[in-house]
């Protein structure tokens, strides 16, 4: 099985930190190589360009891939299907334009030119309005064309806007919000390691987040210190291997980072003690 992810760029280092962390540790994949194996004999890296991974897990060079949904949907690909929301790479396609012209809306593009290294994605949202403006391809710095006149707006990636207002471009609609994910060709979508490795990437996302609370609770303050935990199912609760135990149990819970501070005043509150909170590296349902 073998798994297309980018090679360079942004989503590389995110992408290989969380085949890291789901323990798919990647094996003699020094830079610059074209595969990687990892600790799993069955499961492989193929390193491969973002815009290209679609196509590539479709024609078969790889079964499943990582990148981002914008290039999954500029690909057309019909033979692929998305396993896994990685929620992260998050961006969004915008149509943009001169921030000081008079394209002010999608209408005012009849006639015109957009350029974009999107020309898919940006024929579909058209296609969707009615309007027609001729769609011109480049291959990078999207954000220039409207002040060189090749283009009158154009559509491209977004994320903080600095490079949008940088270039004195404003934005005029949204075209596609994306994110990263994990998908597979469909012919292999049932095999049990693609969904070993959808499972162990999934598990890295739960733990996000998320602490692991473990307390000491005297039994009889017991259902006052479960009443004030939040989060997953009940807590496991157990006892004390030491004869000297007192009469106190352990009770150990998963609980939302953000949720922490305050579980930690409430059971102290409520008769917990030795609290110690750890971070968790997975997390599988
Ligand atoms: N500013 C951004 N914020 C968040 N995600 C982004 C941003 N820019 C790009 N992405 C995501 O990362 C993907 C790949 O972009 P990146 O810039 O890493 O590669 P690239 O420019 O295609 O690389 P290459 O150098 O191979 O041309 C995009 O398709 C998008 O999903
Ligand atoms: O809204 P912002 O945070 O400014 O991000 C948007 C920019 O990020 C991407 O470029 P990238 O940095 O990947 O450089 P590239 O053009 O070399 O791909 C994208 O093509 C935009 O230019
Ligand atoms: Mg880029």
């Amino acid at each position: 099985m073998r798994i297309a992810v980018p090679n360079k760029g942004r989503l590389h280092e995110p992408t290989i930190d969380l085949l890291e962390r789901a323990g798919l540790h990647l094996e003699n994949g020094a830079d610059r190589k074209l595969y990687a194996d990892t600790v799993d004999p069955d499961v492989s890296v193929l390193f491969a360009r973002a815009a290209d991974i679609p196509e590539y897990v479709a024609d078969g060079a790889a079964e499943m891939g990582i990148t981002g949904y914008d290039q999954v949907q500029e690909a057309r690909v019909e033979t692929v299907s998305e396993l896994l929301d990685l929620e992260f790479g998050r961006c969004r396609l915008v149509l943009a334009a001169p921030e000081d012209g008079d394209i002010e809306e999608v209408a005012d593009l009849a006639g015109k030119t957009v350029a974009t290294e999107f020309p898919n994605i940006t024929a579909d949202f058209f296609a969707d309005t009615g309007v027609e403006p001729d769609i011109v391809e480049v291959s990078g710095a999207t954000e220039l064309t409207p002040h060189v006149e090749m283009a009158d707006a154009i559509v491209d990636i977004t994320s903080t806007g600095t490079t949008l207002k940088m270039n004195r471009l404003a934005v005029v609609d949204e075209v596609l919000a994306s994110s990263v994910r994990l998908f597979a060709r469909d012919d292999v979508v049932e095999n049990t390691k693609v969904e070993e490795v959808r499972t162990a990437l999934a598990s890295v996302k739960q733990a996000d987040g998320k602490r692991y609370l473990m307390m000491n609770v005297p039994e009889s303050e017991l259902e006052a210190v479960r009443d004030v935990i939040p989060g997953m199912g009940g807590p496991t609760i157990m006892d004390i291997a030491d004869e000297n135990g007192n009469g106190k149990v352990a009770v150990h819970a998963v609980v939302d980072e953000s949720d922490v501070f305050e579980t930690i005043t409430e059971v102290k509150k409520a008769g917990a003690s030795d609290i110690l909170v750890t971070e968790i590296e997975r997390l599988v349902e």
